[in-house]
């Protein structure tokens, strides 16, 4: 059958089709998705939203290569996640994909500067961390470490963190969940930033209506299915958002 989306002139990066996660656990089998079927676009911009335990974080890791689907299928480009060994998610992983989450995961220990390099000195083709951290608006506090910045300047060191390599892909899960406003709009400012600068397929999970503004497409999951995509006319910068 042919999709909607698969037309020659659109390059897909993700083809998702029946995608099932089960969880098996002590009090029973926990449904965490249920045959997803979807497909986004090289370069998107999407938004994944829904209620708490519907799927999104499921999705996000099993695209990822942070976790394994039960059944069905994930390809980014001609790469299938489902079934690939863990040397090979490995590699895809360190090669493509570009992780924030909402607690930075900073090492205490190490100068934001380090920070970055612990990651750009395994990549391919890495930007300098301090190009890194200049895009992300810390050019003059790359010598702090992160006890010595504010919450939203540590999620921007894990911004440059997770773009300095230039993923193809960029994953983030509740980036401004512990954040302020004025925090969380400079985070998703550098975000934007950067995700434009590589030409990222960006993906971010949120709870916060907000953000779904920001998107090519937003994703409304309910359930372990996605019920709804709606696509922006036209994406909102961060600083324009109603918070
Ligand atoms: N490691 C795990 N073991 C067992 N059950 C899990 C595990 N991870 C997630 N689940 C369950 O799978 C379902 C989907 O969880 P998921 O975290 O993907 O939802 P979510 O939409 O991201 O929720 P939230 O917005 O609260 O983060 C939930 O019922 C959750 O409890």
């Amino acid at each position: 059958m042919s999709s909607p989306l698969a037309a020659s002139d659109v390059a897909i990066a993700f083809d998702i089709q029946g995608l099932t996660k089960v969880y098996e656990t002590e009090a029973g089998a926990v449904h965490a998705l249920r045959g997803v079927d979807f497909q986004i676009r090289e370069g998107e911009t999407l938004v994944l939203i829904g209620p708490s335990g519907s799927g999104k974080s499921t999705l996000l890791n099993i695209l990822g290569g942070l976790d394994r689907a039960t059944a069905g299928s994930a390809k980014f480009r001609t790469f299938e996640l489902t079934g690939a060994s863990d040397a090979a998610l490995t590699r895809y992983r360190r090669a493509s994909v570009g992780f924030i989450f909402q607690f930075f995961n900073l090492v205490p220990s190490l100068t934001a500067r380090e920070n970055v390099a612990l990651i750009t000195e395994i990549a391919i083709d890495p930007m300098s961390p301090e190009e890194a951290l200049e895009r992300v608006g810390l050019a003059d506090r790359m010598d702090h470490f992160p006890a010595q910045l504010s919450g939203g300047q540590q999620q921007r060191v894990a911004v440059a963190r997770a773009i300095a390599k230039r993923p193809q892909l960029l994953f983030c899960d509740e980036p401004t969940g512990s954040l302020d406003s004025e925090s969380g709009i400079q985070v998703l400012e550098a975000i934007a930033e950067v995700t434009a600068a590589v030409g990222a397929t960006t993906l971010i999970v949120s709870h916060n209506a907000a953000i779904a503004d920001m998107a090519d497409r937003v994703v409304k999951f309910r359930d372990g299915q996605i019920a709804e995509t709606i696509r922006n006319s036209r994406k909102i910068a961060p600083r324009e958002m109603r918070w």
